[in-house]
């Protein structure tokens, strides 16, 4: 009971989103051995809330999930991780007099936690999976999934991220770390270096699986007014979640264009153009793996698509690029985690263009987190409008029931 008074303190409180700017600014302080000592204090007076705080926001979303699906057991095991992982956090509280031992402590709780929480993704996925093949699901309930698994995600992103920068910068230093990196943000990252290393990868998978791999050919404009049109195109930003967004869209890019060239000796080529403007960072793939219909074009960010019940999931799981999982809609939210975005536009019987946006401004690249609220419950109690074009206009010749004017 004391736990749960303690969940509603922390829950009253809004998450505290950091930009990519003050992780750096912060990073840097703690590097310098005159200021490390200052810093990894001040990370964990800020963590020791903080932490708490993201998780308590999430773990009170998570209570309004449809019945069915809190019932099963995958989602019972995810939660009670979150609870025990606020458990171990909220030991820290009120530890005014912070010495090594605390802080070593505190490090240990944080691997710990990042640890147990490593298969919560497929765990969730699993839960989601026992609730299609139990239960029925209707519209409402998955729109419902579908609003509360982004938010999910999205926190959990945000949590392993400031978990993993303060190990980074205070635990035990890792032997291959670049120096010239704060924690698991590159202050300089290349994006075209990235750009190669996720085709390289996908390729592989590609020819392993379809014995054969679209080639790439790579554009670059750099169009700030600060630098030199010749100039590599670099951004502040976290090279594993760009990394892994872009592996994503290689994959799916390269299993369309083979697919959809099968029959043919040469498969043509993916065209990938990187633009740095002023305030967005462009990064677009496009393929001719002919495309895909805009009726179909949402549902490969939705979870509950991309959730296919486990029979049907083995003839192509040994696929390595098979089906979508939730790679798009993670991959989405990594985007748009520091105001970014991926968008993909299809042209139905030709290719598609998949089109990752990034933020230039690092002051400008603030965390979006996901906060618990009352509209934030609103949602989970009324039905949410599928979208109002389908209940106000009229789209077919199909007879209808005459709406009342
Ligand atoms: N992401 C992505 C995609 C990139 N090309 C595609 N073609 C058909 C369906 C999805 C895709």
């Amino acid at each position: 009971l004391a736990t749960k008074s303690v969940l509603e303190k922390y829950a009253s409180f809004n998450p505290s989103p950091l930009s990519l700017k003050k992780f750096v600014e912060f990073g840097r302080m703690g590097a310098m051995e005159c200021s490390k000592e200052g810093s990894s204090k001040e990370s964990y007076a800020f963590l020791q809330k903080e932490l708490p705080v993201r998780l308590a926001n999430i773990m009170k979303e998570i209570s309004l999930l449809p019945e069915n699906l809190l019932k099963m057991s995958s989602v019972k095991l995810v939660m009670s991780w979150y609870q025990q992982s606020f458990k171990e956090l909220i030991e820290f509280e009120n530890q005014d007099r912070i010495n090594k031992n605390i802080m070593e402590n505190f490090t240990h709780t944080l691997i710990n936690i990042r640890n147990r929480h490593s298969n919560v993704v497929e765990t969730m996925a699993q839960g989601v999976m026992e609730l299609k093949e139990n239960h029925g699901i209707d519209s409402n309930t998955e729109n419902r999934i579908q609003y509360f698994l982004d938010r999910f995600y999205m926190s959990r992103i945000s949590i392993r991220m400031l978990i993993n920068q303060h190990i980074l910068l205070f635990g035990k230093k890792e032997k291959n770390n670049d120096p010239r990196h704060i924690g698991c943000i590159d202050p300089n990252c290349n994006v075209s270096l990235v750009v190669q290393d996720a085709y390289e990868n996908a390729r592989f998978l590609c020819e392993q699986y379809y014995l054969a791999a679209p080639e790439l050919n790579i554009v670059s404009k750099n169009s700030s007014v600060l630098e030199n049109e010749s100039d590599p195109i670099q951004i502040v930003y976290v090279p594993s979640h760009l990394y892994h967004m872009l592996f994503e869209l290689f994959k799916n890019a390269m299993r369309a264009t083979t697919e959809h060239h099968s029959e043919e000796d040469q498969i043509p080529p993916l065209n990938v153009m990187i633009v740095k403007g002023q305030e967005d960072l462009s990064v677009k793939i496009s393929d001719q793996g002919g495309g895909i219909p805009r009726a179909k074009l949402e549902l490969v960010f939705q979870y509950m698509y991309s959730t296919a019940p486990q029979p049907a999931r083995s003839d192509i799981a040994s696929a390595p690029l098979a089906g979508y999982g939730y790679g798009l809609p993670l991959s989405r939210l990594y985007a748009r985690y520091f105001q970014g975005d991926i968008v993909l536009n299809s042209f139905e019987g030709y290719g598609t263009d998949a089109i990752i946006y990034l933020k230039v401004l690092s002051n400008e690249a603030n965390e979006m987190l996901p906060v618990y609220n009352t509209t934030a419950s609103k949602v989970y109690h009324t039905d949410i409008p599928v979208n109002d074009w389908s209940s106000s206009w009229v789209t077919s010749h199909r007879l209808q029931n005459p709406t009342p004017k």
